[in-house]
């Protein structure tokens, strides 16, 4: 098939377009593919370095409030349609998928508009603004949780197909890629990161954490994320940089390579990471953002601590030593490890990529 997918803004919206478009190619079923993002975007880049072809258009968010600013992101929506509709008119893709972010908002309207099949895929248990609007207009709305099913009215198009990123995470074996980063590849290790664009109240709690972990018997391996690395390790003293109980790192680009390898997962409640965390079986401690859309991270999180699979710390109460109590209670307590592994395996969705492909062929087909 010739399809165009659009998502962006963060990874959480970019990798399950990603993971959907490898599986495609795995299952040689992409005659063309071409992704729509913005160039400003996380997606430019990592979408740019798997090699897809990658069209930009430029838009942007509405403000939440009314300002001025908010005209000229009607005037950019309107010519990202134009700009979208002519991607389309010489593309000719047979179906149109968006993932998120409000750059999926013009490529998949203008398919619709265009009487192209058109899919979205939600990730989150609070549906985004974008596909709220989007949901009108598509054929089918792919959801990764079944709670997000009273957010949409159009019942009919809704069909649950999971994250397609759980399938790519769950095929990959242990592989001790942890010793890339300086750490022993058979020593328990927590990862500590607070989503794809890393989290500053994670990161301080983390770095004040660092006494406590230095002697601990499992190592830590602690992403900042890109924008925070410089300011995180002007902070931390050089002994904690040295010591081989601790690895810090801007990002990882190859998360579904390590995830294996991880015996608990500490961060923000990303939907795209809880789809990896829960086909995987890995235990979690999560700390919602509550930055986010109608605090949408910590349903996302209760989904999961409510079958016993994670831990939850509300941001509010992120201290060094909740932080600390919290991890190393689960690291020292094994049959703990094991009961949260198997009730989140219990909620993982391994064939995710290929429900999804399934509602695509669907129409396609049609
Ligand atoms: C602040 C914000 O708006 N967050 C939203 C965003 O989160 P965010 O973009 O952080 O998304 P997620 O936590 O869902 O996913 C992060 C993704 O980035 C990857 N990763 C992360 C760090 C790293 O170093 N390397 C790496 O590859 C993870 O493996 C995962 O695939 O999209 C999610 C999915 O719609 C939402 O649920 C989040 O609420």
């Amino acid at each position: 098939m010739r399809i165009i997918v659009s998502g962006g803004g963060t990874g959480g919206h970019i990798y399950p377009a990603m993971a959907l478009i490898k599986r495609l190619k795995e299952r040689d079923l992409i005659e063309d593919v071409l992704y729509v993002g913005t160039e400003k975007g996380l997606e430019s880049k990592i979408v740019k370095n798997a090699g897809i072809d990658f069209k930009t258009i430029e838009i942007r968010g509405f403000k939440r409030k009314l300002t001025v600013e908010n005209v000229k992101v009607v005037e950019l929506f309107l010519s990202s349609i134009r700009k979208s509709k002519k991607i389309i008119k010489d593309f000719k893709p047979d179906i149109v998928v968006g993932t998120g972010g409000y750059v999926s908002s013009a490529i998949v309207y203008a398919a619709h508009v265009s009487h192209i099949p058109t899919v979205i895929h939600e990730q989150n248990t609070i549906a985004g603004v974008t596909n709220k609007f989007l949901a009108h207009f598509v054929d089918k709305i792919a959801i990764a949780f079944p709670d997000v099913v009273d957010q949409f009215s159009e019942k009919k198009k809704l069909v649950f197909a999971g994250n397609p990123r759980a399938q790519e995470v769950v095929d990959i074996k242990k592989n001790d890629r942890l010793k890339e980063f300086n750490l022993e590849a058979n020593k328990p290790t927590v990862m500590i990161f607070g989503g794809s664009r890393g989290a500053k109240p994670i990161n301080l709690a983390t770095i004040e954490a660092m006494d406590k972990f230095l002697t601990a018997d499992y190592q830590i391996l602690f992403v900042t994320g890109r924008v925070h690395y410089d300011n995180v390790v002007k902070k931390i003293d050089s002994k904690y940089l040295k010591s081989a109980n601790i690895s810090v790192l801007p990002y990882i680009d190859n998360m579904p390579e390590i995830l294996p390898d991880l015996n608990l997962i500490v961060g923000r409640s990303g939907a795209t990471s809880i789809a990896e965390i829960t086909a995987l079986g890995i235990p979690a401690v999560f700390i919602p953002s509550p930055y986010v859309t109608h605090d949408h991270q910590t349903k996302n999180a209760l989904s999961v601590s409510n079958v016993g699979a994670a831990k939850l710390i509300p941001e509010s109460d992120l201290t060094a030593e909740s932080l600390f109590e919290e991890i190393d209670g689960i690291m020292r307590d094994e049959s703990l490890q094991k009961k949260m592994s198997v009730e989140s395996k219990k909620i993982g969705v391994p064939d995710a990529a290929d429900r999804l492909i399934k509602v695509l062929l669907d129409l396609v087909n049609k």
